[in-house]
C-alpha cells in the first residue's frame, strides 16, 4: 500500500502542488513553520477526513480560500490502484470520491488507507486517558477483523439506549432487559476480538521493543472493561443502583483499557519521555506486522520531527524496524541529511524540500 501521487489544494500555507511520491522514505524537510507538518496533516486527512492538529477544520483550510482538496493515486497490490480524493470547506462540508464513486462515510478511506502518526505528541498513548489507548486497540483490531465494526457500533447504540434508560424518569425494566441483552453480547464479541487481537501483538511488540528499548519486566495486560471472573449480566444487574446514581454504566467493553507497566508501576510514571516515545513507536509498529498478515498492503506512516525526544542511536534502531517493514513513510526534519543518513542505502528515498509552502523534489541528495 503506497499514494504513487499526491494533489494538495487549499491546506494550510502550502501552495497548490503534486507530488510524485516513493513507495518507501518521503523525507520533507525544511525551515520551522515552511509547511513540512501540514504535508503529513493532507495524508491524514485523505485517511480520516480530519486533521491530527486541530478539530476545527476552517484552521486546515487555507486563509484565503473556501475549501482544501486532496487527492491521491493509492498503489494497493501490484495490479490494484485506486483514486481518492477527499473535500472539506469551511461550512464543515466534506465529500469523499473512491474510483470515482462518492462515498458516504470516512470509514472506507480508513480501510483503504491504514496511517500512523508517530509525532512528538505520540507520548501521550501511554500518559493520556484509557480512550486513547482503547482507540489504539480498536485501531489494531478495526483492520484485521471484518466483524469488528458491526459490533462496536452495536455497543454505541445498546451503551447509549441504557444509558438514556437510567436518566428517565419512568423505568420501563422490560426495555432495560432489552438493552442489557444487545449491550452484553456485543460487548462480549468486543472483548473477544481485543483479547485475539492483544494476544498477537504481545509476542510482536516485545520483539520490536527489545530492539528499541533495553529495559526489563515491561508489561502489557488487557483489561476488558468488567471483572474477568464475572459475567458482564451479572455486573450489570449488581450495580444498578450504582449505575442510576451515576446516570450511565460503570461495566463494559466501553471501559476496556491496555495496561503498561514498567516493575509494576505505571510505565507514563518512571519511563523518560524520549523511552515513552520508543514504547509508543514499538507498539505502532507492532501494529504494522499485523497489518501486514491480514491486508495487501501495508500501514502508511506519518514521522514528525523524528529528531523531538530521540538520540541519534535510537533514530537509526527505529528506521531500520521501519526498514524492514517496507512501508510508506512520510518524515520531516529541518535539515536534511541527519533524517537521510537513517536510512539503508538499498531504500527507495524521495525527499522534498519545503520552504514558504512551496515544495520541490530534490533529485540530487
Ligand atoms: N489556515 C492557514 N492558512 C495559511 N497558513 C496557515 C494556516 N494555518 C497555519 N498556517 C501557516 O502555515 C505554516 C504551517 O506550517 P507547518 O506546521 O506545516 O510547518 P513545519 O514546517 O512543520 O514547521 P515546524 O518545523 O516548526 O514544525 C505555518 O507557517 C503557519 O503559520
Amino acid at each position: 500500500m503506497s499514494l504513487i501521487r499526491l494533489d494538495i489544494t487549499g491546506l494550510r500555507n502550502l501552495k497548490p502542488v503534486t507530488l510524485s511520491l516513493s513507495p518507501h522514505v518521503n523525507i520533507f524537510y525544511g525551515n520551522n513553520g515552511s509547511g513540512k507538518t501540514s504535508v503529513l496533516e493532507a495524508v491524514y486527512l485523505l485517511s480520516l477526513a480530519r486533521s491530527f492538529r486541530s478539530h476545527k477544520i476552517n484552521t486546515v483550510i487555507n486563509y484565503d480560500v473556501s475549501d482544501c482538496t486532496i487527492f491521491a493515486k493509492v498503489q494497493q497490490t501490484a495490479n490494484v490502484t485506486h483514486q481518492l480524493g477527499i473535500n472539506r470547506n469551511k461550512q464543515g462540508d466534506l465529500q469523499i470520491r473512491l474510483d470515482g464513486q462518492t462515498v458516504r462515510t470516512a470509514i472506507q478511506l480508513a480501510d483503504i488507507l491504514p496511517l500512523q502518526i508517530i509525532n512528538p505528541d505520540s507520548f501521550r498513548l501511554l500518559e493520556g486517558s484509557p480512550k486513547l489507548r482503547r482507540q489504539f486497540i480498536d485501531w489494531g483490531v478495526f483492520h484485521s477483523e471484518k466483524r469488528f465494526l458491526a459490533a462496536w457500533q452495536r455497543v454505541q447504540k445498546s451503551l447509549k439506549q441504557r444509558n438514556s434508560w437510567l436518566r428517565q424518569n419512568k423505568k420501563d425494566f422490560n426495555e432495560l432487559a432489552v438493552w442489557n441483552n444487545e449491550f452484553c453480547n456485543a460487548s462480549e464479541e468486543i472483548d473477544l476480538y481485543r483479547k485475539q487481537y492483544i494476544e498477537q501483538l504481545l509476542p510482536i511488540f516485545e520483539k520490536v521493543l527489545a530492539e528499541l528499548l533495553d529495559i526489563k519486566d515491561f508489561t502489557l495486560s488487557y483489561y476488558r472493561g468488567w471483572d474477568k471472573e464475572t459475567k458482564l449480566e451479572t455486573i450489570l444487574n449488581n450495580t444498578l443502583e450504582r449505575d442510576l446514581q451515576m446516570g450511565h454504566t460503570q461495566a463494559g467493553s466501553q471501559r476496556a483499557e491496555l495496561r503498561l507497566k514498567l516493575g509494576g508501576f505505571n510505565a507514563a510514571d518512571v519511563l523518560s519521555r524520549g523511552q515513552q516515545k520508543l514504547v509508543v513507536c514499538a507498539l505502532k509498529i507492532a501494529q504494522g506486522y499485523i497489518i501486514d498478515n491480514y491486508k495487501k498492503g501495508q500501514v502508511i506512516y506519518l514521522i514528525d520531527d523524528l529528531a523531538s525526544e530521540l538520540d541519534e542511536k535510537h533514530r537509526t534502531s527505529l528506521c531500520r524496524l521501519l526498514d524492514d517493514l517496507k512501508c510508506q513513510i512520510f518524515i520531516t526534519g529541518v535539515e536534511k541529511e541527519p533524517i537521510y543518513s537513517l536510512w539503508q542505502s538499498q531504500t527507495k528515498i524521495s525527499m522534498f524540500h519545503v520552504e514558504h509552502g512551496h515544495i520541490a523534489a530534490v533529485n540530487e541528495h
